[in-house]
């Protein structure tokens, strides 16, 4: 009989991962097995994977293990590697609690985009510290066909352009990644979100994900377009001196976004499991030539 590989299956705001507990680091995870999970027909599907894995057992993560005791070793859908997925960490919090690993109250999870504090309250919402947003300097352009938007360039860990439209459908199919320029400022690709308004410090978007396509969420996203709002909107929390809240719609649900006057951004939002079963580990080793 084949090994079986145990799984789970969860999303935040519709942003899914298969999710992979592997404490030790003893599961083999190339980019094609990630890939081959992530794929919605011939696998498991999801928007990216969640390879749980305590600090000390990863190489990325060993000298974050006296802060941090589990790692999110975060894979998008194509088997890449991203520095942070703020989606990924509530869920990854969410499933550390279920398994009995952490109480309930803030815990530490290791990121590639460093130390997160989760705090996961008796029902309900999860709360992550998201850490401050880098706003590199020069403009950005993205397009969608013959219509291209200023965009503002914000790193949450790891990198978006946030372009503010007049219609959501403006963003058209996404089945391909919206192209922006000049290329240097992106050097490692780019998340690309789309923002409307829907009211006072309240925003819809849309996103296409690096390494993944359109997802119906994206937490450092959500967190991106809250920091760009803010500052078009002359509500820089540095500057007033007042913390800044936004309302963020995505296509699966709604995330919460606070940047204090300190720039320490938090995002609260819903965590999913969905299902937990086993894989078939000889299909996942022909599943990836
Ligand atoms: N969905 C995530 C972001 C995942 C990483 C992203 N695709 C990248 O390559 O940077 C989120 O919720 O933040």
């Amino acid at each position: 009989m084949s090994t079986r590989i145990a799984f789970l299956k969860g999303h935040g705001t519709e942003n899914d991962f298969v999710i992979i507990p592997d404490p030790e680091n003893v599961i083999d995870l190339p980019p094609a097995a990630v890939a081959a999970l992530c794929d919605r027909r011939a696998g498991i599907g999801g928007d990216g994977l969640l390879h749980v894995v305590r600090s000390a057992a990863h190489p990325e993560a060993r000298a974050m293990a006296a802060e941090a005791e589990w790692f999110m070793d975060y894979r998008n859908g194509d088997g890449s590697i991203a520095e942070m997925c703020g989606n990924g960490v509530r869920v990854f919090a969410h499933y550390l609690q279920r398994a009995g690993h952490v109480a309930e109250g803030d815990i530490a999870v290791a990121t590639r985009g460093g130390v997160k504090t989760v705090h996961i309250a008796k029902e309900g919402d999860i709360t992550v510290g998201m850490g401050k947003a880098l706003l590199p300097e020069g403009d950005v352009t993205v397009s969608v066909g013959e219509r291209s938007w200023p965009a503002r360039n914000v790193n949450m860990g790891n990198p978006h352009a946030v372009a503010f439209v007049e219609d959501l459908d403006h963003a058209g199919d996404l089945y391909t990644a919206p192209p922006f320029s000049p290329a240097s400022a992106y050097p490692d690709g780019v998340n690309v979100e789309f923002v409307v308004d829907r009211g006072l410090r309240h925003v819809a978007l849309r996103v296409h994900e690096r390494g993944s396509g359109e997802t119906r969420s994206c937490g450092t996203g959500a967190c991106a377009v809250a920091v760009a709002a803010a500052r078009r909107d002359g509500a820089d929390p540095a500057v007033t001196g007042t913390p800044a809240t936004y309302t963020v719609d995505v296509p699966g649900g709604r995330l919460v976004i606070t940047e204090r006057a300190d720039g320490e951004i938090e995002m609260t939002g819903p965590a999913v499991i969905v299902a937990e079963g086993e894989i078939d580990a000889g299909w996942l080793e022909t599943a990836t030539p």
